[in-house]
């Protein structure tokens, strides 16, 4: 079993990186951790990245999650080809590129890149965004998934992924105490479906709605309050159409063994307790 200690990174291509990085600083908050050839990399959190933009196709979309020592990155490999997964080492600039001591890279079911890395950096310079969207950091990602309980499987048996909670057939899960870290949508292709950061309180949500609506910034969800980890959230679009994610108030699951996963419908009221209804494709049957 592959044991995921945090999601780590998301990496991006763009065809626009200076109006990628115009968005992620002056819209989404986070702030230039450091400007390379081709590539701008953002922090969100203590970390020293958790968003990398790269010139390139829009379609390149990574999420890398960290695992706790190295020797996990081969027995992962080992696993994951023994299951028909081809796994590539990075090799020692790809590492450096990333900001991470070594990794491994492979496809899940769906086809989405994944990354496993060890020893992601930290930061000794303290984030603070260019703007106050009350950031408290990089939290989860949406996955795109053409079959959910095949993917399901796929993330609960060969990873510590758990479910907390299903929206129809749409697992939300979890490697730790926070609700959620991955959680899966139907879609016939593969990406990463939205970028979650964390924001301190509701008012944040609030003054980011104002803020965004203000600048013509897509709007595609909310404000509004997940029945599921019962955060308030909003949902916006970002550069190629990628959807990002605020949200404040994600629930934490203490005690595993008094936890029982919940159904809920896969209609806008199980997606928002407010009644606000998504605009976003993969939550919409
Ligand atoms: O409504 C769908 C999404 C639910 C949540 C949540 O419960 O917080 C997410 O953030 C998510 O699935 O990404
Ligand atoms: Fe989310």
């Amino acid at each position: 079993m592959i044991k995921l200690a945090d999601v780590s990174y998301v990496r991006l291509g763009t065809r626009d990186l200076e109006g990628a990085t115009h968005f992620a600083t002056e819209y989404l908050g986070l702030d230039v951790a450091e400007r390379a050839k081709g590539s701008v990399y953002f922090k969100s959190d203590a970390r020293e990245h958790t968003l990398c933009y790269f010139e390139g196709d829009p379609g390149d979309q990574v999420v890398c999650f960290e695992v706790e020592e190295q020797s996990h990155l081969d027995e992962a490999a080992t696993q994951l080809e023994s299951l028909g997964h081809p796994v590539r080492r990075g090799t020692a600039s790809e590492a450096a590129l990333r900001k991470v001591h070594d990794f491994i890279a492979f496809r899940d079911p769906t086809g989405n890149p994944i990354e496993l890395a060890w020893r992601p950096a930290y930061s000794g310079r303290r984030y603070h965004g260019a703007r106050d969207a009350g950031i408290t950091g990089f939290s989860h990602v949406g996955l795109c998934s053409s079959d959910l309980a095949r993917d399901e499987a796929f993330w609960t048996k060969v990873t510590n992924a758990q479910v907390s909670d299903r929206i129809g057939d749409a697992p939300l899960l979890r490697i730790d105490e926070v609700h959620h870290t991955i959680a899966l949508f139907p879609s016939p292709k593969a990406g990463i479906q939205h970028i979650n950061h964390q924001v301190e309180t509701g008012d944040d949500i609030m003054r980011s709605h104002q803020f965004l609506k203000d600048r013509q910034v897509r709007m595609v969800f909310g404000p509004g309050r997940h029945p599921t980890s019962s955060a308030k959230f909003l949902y916006f679009e970002g550069p190629e159409g990628m959807v990002f994610e605020y949200s404040s108030g994600v629930r934490e699951i203490a005690d595993e063994l008094l936890w029982r996963e919940r159904q809920f419908m896969f209609e806008p009221k199980g997606f928002c307790k407010w009644g606000a209804k998504p605009n976003i494709t993969e939550f919409n049957k």
